[in-house]
């Protein structure tokens, strides 16, 4: 009976999310354990199958730093961006493209034939332009990191279309030379959910959520909607900037529910959709939207 009731738990959650795109972003820092990177692998081919249409972006932050420390380049960080050199973009392109990506899809496809990895820059996916973030009201020039101009998501509909989960590294075309950009992952997620309407926007990180009072306390926002969010952006730092910003634009462009979730629980994504108890925390749009978990 126990088990009968858990899966009859997830009765209501399976009718809501049917058809449903889900972006699931899996961060650098969650994807350092093989059991937890097996997990995530699971959670998400039982999304696929429970009926839902799940994308993953992935970062790969902590596996850049240790590719060009062993080459021995600098990784240098500003306004929470990496300061990306070519050389460092050849880094970059080469670590979440030819590795991280494609381990995810290894793991992936050892449940079946569904997983195709791409980047931002196959088929027009995403463009962006070179970003020069404003540093004490100095514009700072950091290389080659994009802002996004724009989403093109038909190759990934047509993945989703033929019932493959796309797992996609965010690394733009550029619209004004022949290079390539360099993405924060969490934005690239964040923009890919708004223009995919994707339901929502699942982000793995390596802390429980986002918390009220950091470093003091450990207190979890559980909860918060956009305009909450907005007032709260300016006191946040680190990893949690654009995270929570892409929260607010996802959320702000039709996603109903954003969620930053503690990647280091063993299937927090099935917990997080299928089950009455959500975890970590929850954004969501100003105006209630009855039903949203
Ligand atoms: N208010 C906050 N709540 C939670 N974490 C925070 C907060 N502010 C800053 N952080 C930091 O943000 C980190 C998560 O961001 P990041 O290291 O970029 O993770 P990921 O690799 O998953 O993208 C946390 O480990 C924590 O150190
Ligand atoms: C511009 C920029 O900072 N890009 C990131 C892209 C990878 C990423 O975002 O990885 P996580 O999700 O693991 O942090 C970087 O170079 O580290």
């Amino acid at each position: 009976m126990p088990k009968a009731q858990i899966l009859i738990e997830a009765l209501p959650w399976l009718t809501r999310h049917n058809g449903k795109v889900v972006v699931v972003k899996f961060g650098g820092n969650a994807m350092i354990d093989e059991d937890l990177k097996a997990a995530f692998a699971q959670d998400v081919v039982f999304l696929r199958h429970a009926g839902l249409k799940p994308v993953v972006v992935h970062g790969g932050g902590p596996q850049i730093n240790a590719q060009l420390d062993k080459q021995g380049l600098i990784s240098e960080f500003k306004a929470g961006l990496r300061v990306t050199t070519p050389e460092a973009m050849d880094v970059v392109r080469m670590v979440l493209a030819g590795q991280v990506q494609r381990e995810l899809v290894g793991l992936l496809n050892e449940h079946g034939p569904l997983a195709v990895g791409m980047t931002g820059e196959d088929a027009h996916t995403i463009t962006a332009t070179k970003h020069s973030p404003q540093i004490d009201g100095e514009l700072v020039d950091i290389g080659r990191v994009g802002e996004i101009t724009e989403i093109n998501t038909g190759a990934i509909e047509a993945l989703l279309a033929d019932g493959r989960i796309p797992v996609i590294s965010s690394i733009a075309r550029s619209a004004d030379d022949h290079h390539v950009y360099n993405v924060n992952a969490d934005t690239a997620a964040a923009a890919l959910a708004a223009a995919l309407g994707a339901e929502t926007l699942m982000v793995l990180t390596d802390v429980e959520g986002l918390y009220a009072d950091w470093p003091h306390s450990d207190e979890v926002i559980s909860r918060l909607t956009v305009s909450e969010l907005e007032k709260l952006l300016p006191e946040l730092s680190s990893g949690m900037v654009p995270k929570m910003e892409g929260c607010l634009h996802a959320v702000r462009n039709g996603v109903t529910t954003a969620r930053v979730i503690d990647g280091r629980v063993q299937h927090s994504i099935l917990l997080e959709i299928f089950t009455d108890e959500g975890i970590g925390t929850m954004v969501v749009p100003d105006a209630p939207q009855g039903g949203a978990k």
